[in-house]
């Protein structure tokens, strides 16, 4: 097992390296040239669970056993048909991605999710559906593949592919916005609300170009994300991440001020019973009425500093009084809330950036949801405190990168296996070696 996920995950040159160096070196790649269809990435998250399902299309092309195109048409039958699934769980149907290329192999990706606090209930309903007993091959990560790796692979019978949540949501921001060009985006005059647009930026073309009425078409939008660049994954918790190369990152800081906390908040000050309830609210408030802006302190701006008007100088800072509290609107606690986490984010990702000498950043996660305004606060705050010199940039898949970067993980595996057969490394095909 041990050895498995060391080859699994381990860069490939050491592997390389290895086997050069020691011909005693000897593992098996039975397993991962069995790799049935279909495939699952479930990245398991403090609030939600992530499942990305890769349907293939291209059955004829690789003569895939006539029990696979079946175990396809049952799993598309129930996952594909439908867009939502008991009470909680979601397909993300305008986030499907077709003809892509996984591990050789053309499909489609489809996305769905469900609260976290549901997967023993899921775990239940994949059993009942019978699913479990269908050969198919299931990558894992987030905490939950950890925390409910015993109930899912003893209730199902099936073993985890499991990988790091890190490492996977780095592989899948690749993955993604290497393929997809219309992946990542960035604002322009992001909280001006006549002039704020959305521009694409490309990952690796030096031309900005779509058609999309959404976004507009300007071609001064220059590179994409090319190495390094700083991830901030604002889940439950929030990660900040310095990527300098392909598998080359490191986890600089982190907070627990993110989208759980944001939720708790709005559960707490305004009785809200969803995260859509509360962006709603969010949507209709004015943290103003709330915050103590340092024009309520100064009369004006603090200029020797550089701070505006209107930069909030103390959060809540204006209802401190038991007094203040009859005359506030939840919708005015949930716009403070939600300005608050993003600012306190973006003054940890600012600062994470300035210190690596970092000009982009971008900001992934659920948080991040039906949440334009906490992306533009973030996008203005960058784009304030460096002088124009950093970039916020966000991508459309915002939650998903762990689950397919846990899938993309057996990418590596192919393409390990045609590298040691082009250097005419013979495989044994020997159990898998433990310890
Ligand atoms: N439908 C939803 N239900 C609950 N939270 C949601 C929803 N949509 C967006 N969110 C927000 O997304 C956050 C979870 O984001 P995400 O799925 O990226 O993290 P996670 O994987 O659950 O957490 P972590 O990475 O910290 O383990 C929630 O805390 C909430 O703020
Ligand atoms: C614990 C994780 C990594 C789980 O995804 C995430 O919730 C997080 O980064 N929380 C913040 C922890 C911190 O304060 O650094």
């Amino acid at each position: 097992m041990r050895m498995r996920e060391m080859i699994l995950f381990e860069d490939l040159e050491l592997i390389m390296e290895e086997l050069k160096n020691n011909e005693a070196f000897c593992f098996s790649m039975k397993n991962f040239n069995d790799l049935p269809m279909p495939w699952f990435g479930l990245d398991i998250g403090g609030t939600l669970t992530k499942l990305v399902y890769f349907e293939p299309t291209d059955h004829a092309e690789y003569m895939d056993t006539e029990d696979e195109v079946q175990r396809g048409k049952t799993i598309r039958h129930y996952l594909v048909h439908n867009k939502a699934y008991g009470e909680t769980g979601i397909r993300d149907e305008h986030l499907q991605l077709d003809n892509v290329l996984i591990n050789g192999r053309t499909g489609t990706l489809h996305f769905i999710r469900f609260p976290t606090e549901r997967m023993i209930h899921f775990i239940q309903l994949v059993k009942s559906k019978g699913f479990a007993q269908m050969s198919s091959t299931v990558c894992a990560t987030g905490g939950g593949a950890i925390k409910y790796a015993y109930e899912a692979e003893a209730e199902l019978g099936m073993q985890l592919h499991k990988a790091d949540e890190l490492e996977s949501l780095i592989s899948g921001i690749e993955f993604i916005a290497e393929n997809f060009a219309d992946e990542c985006y960035y604002y322009d005059n992001p909280l001006d609300s006549e002039n704020c647009r959305k521009v694409i930026w490309r990952w690796s073309s030096a031309r900005c170009s779509t058609t999309d009425s959404q976004y507009t078409n300007e071609n001064r939008a220059e590179s994409g994300l090319q190495y390094p660049y700083v991830v901030c994954n604002i889940g439950s918790g929030v990660s900040v991440l310095v990527v300098h190369g392909h598998n080359k990152f490191q986890r600089v800081s982190g907070s627990s001020i993110g989208g759980g906390f944001f939720q708790g908040m709005c559960s707490l000050l305004c009785n809200s019973n969803s995260f859509e309830d509360s962006i709603e609210l969010a949507t209709k408030g004015d943290n103003k009425n709330v915050d103590k802006l340092v024009g309520d302190i100064y009369g004006s701006s603090y200029e020797s500093i550089g701070l505006p008007y209107d930069t909030v100088a103390a959060s809540l800072g204006k209802i401190s009084d038991p007094s203040d509290r009859e005359h506030t609107r939840p919708e005015d606690l949930a716009r403070s809330a939600l300005v608050t986490v993003a600012n306190n984010i973006g003054s940890i990702a600012f600062n994470v950036a300035k210190q690596h000498g970092i000009d982009r950043i971008a900001f992934v996660g659920n948080f991040l949801r039906v949440n334009p305004i906490a992306a533009r606060h973030l996008a203005h705050a960058m784009n304030f405190w460096s002088k124009g010199t950093k970039k916020a940039l966000f991508l459309v898949h915002e939650g998903y990168f762990g689950a397919v970067g846990c899938l993309d993980k057996l990418v590596d595996v192919t393409e390990m296996r045609r590298l040691l057969r082009s250097k005419g490394v013979n495989l044994s095909t020997e159990p898998i070696i433990s310890s």
